[in-house]
Order: structure tokens, then C-alpha cells, then sequence
């Protein structure tokens, strides 16, 4: 079998029954045959997050209230609730997590259950991006200060 470079897997499709490679890092797959050495960082994520904004937030108004006045530490001390909800509700990590973020997220992304979609690096603020990259898919951070407010994030792919 003609070498594909280092740190890809060739499999083929059960649907389709091509051949794919798989990035056996960042688990990230694709068609083309890969002519060079598989990345071990993703270049793009997908992540949910619950953002709970504060009287110094740099838009202190959402959703759910037009004008935001707990302090900081009131802030963390509810993102802390809901994280410790979450982590609580073992395999109903994911489902704790959108539940959560719909009801108490400030961000306009709530309506989504907190999802963000897929993004690469240099779209969010770099708190944010940098968290997120280093979370592993499935992993949930620890709080996370932006101008936006405090955020707990899930990363998903
Ligand atoms: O920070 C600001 O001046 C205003 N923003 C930015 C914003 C406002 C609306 C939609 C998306 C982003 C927010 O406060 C904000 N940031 C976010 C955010 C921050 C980091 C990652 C994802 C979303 N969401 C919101 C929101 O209202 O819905």
C-alpha cells in the first residue's frame, strides 16, 4: 500500500465505501489522500458556552435582563452553580449543559443551548479561543473571563 505521511489512518467509508483518512491527533478526517504529516492541534473547534455578564461587562445588558448590575464575584459564584450542576449530572453532561445555557446564559447564543459553531483561531477573544483550544473534545473549562463577562465552555468538536 503506497505510505501516507506520518500520523494519518486510511479507513473506509461504511456508507459510502470510499476510502478517507483519518488525523489520528485531532481526529479530524478527509477525503484527499493527505500529502503532508497530520497537524496535532485542530485548526478549527466547535463549542457551546454559558456566558453570565456583570455590571462591568462591556455590554452589560442581554437577553434576559436589560440592564445587568451583579458584581463580578456574583457572577462567578453563579457560573460556579451551574458548573457544579453540570459536572454533577455525569453522562447528562451535554444535555445539563444546553439545558443550562438556554435558561441563564446571556449571550444571544442561549437560544442555540449555548452552541457556537465551529470557529478557527483569531475569531474569538483570545481568553475565549485560548480556553477553548486547550480543552479537549467532551471537556468542560474552568470559568473564563472575557470583556464580555464570565463563560463556562464546553468544546464539542
Ligand atoms: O462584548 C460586547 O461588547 C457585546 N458582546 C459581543 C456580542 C454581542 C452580540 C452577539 C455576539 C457578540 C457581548 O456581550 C457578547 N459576547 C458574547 C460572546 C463572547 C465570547 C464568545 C461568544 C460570545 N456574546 C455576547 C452577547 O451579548 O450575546
Amino acid at each position: 500500500m503506497a505510505d501516507i505521511p506520518e500520523g494519518w489512518e486510511k479507513h473506509v467509508s461504511r456508507s459510502s465505501g470510499r476510502d478517507y483518512y483519518l488525523n489520528i491527533h485531532t481526529k479530524e478526517s478527509q477525503w484527499e489522500i493527505p500529502s503532508s504529516p497530520a497537524k496535532k492541534m485542530s485548526q478549527t473547534v466547535q463549542a457551546s458556552h454559558l456566558l453570565v455578564k456583570h455590571k462591568n461587562s462591556r455590554r452589560p445588558s442581554s437577553w434576559r435582563e436589560e440592564k445587568i448590575t451583579r458584581t463580578e464575584d456574583e457572577a462567578l459564584q453563579l457560573l460556579k452553580g451551574y458548573r457544579d450542576q453540570i459536572t454533577a449530572s455525569g453522562e447528562g453532561l451535554q444535555d445539563m449543559f444546553a439545558t443550562l445555557a438556554t435558561d441563564f446564559s446571556d449571550c444571544s447564543s442561549a437560544k442555540k443551548g449555548g452552541d457556537l459553531g465551529h470557529f478557527k483561531k483569531g475569531q474569538m477573544q483570545k481568553p475565549f479561543e485560548d480556553a477553548t483550544f486547550a480543552l479537549k473534545v467532551g471537556e468542560l473549562s474552568e470559568p473564563v473571563w472575557t470583556d464580555s463577562g464570565v463563560h463556562i465552555i464546553l468544546r464539542t468538536a
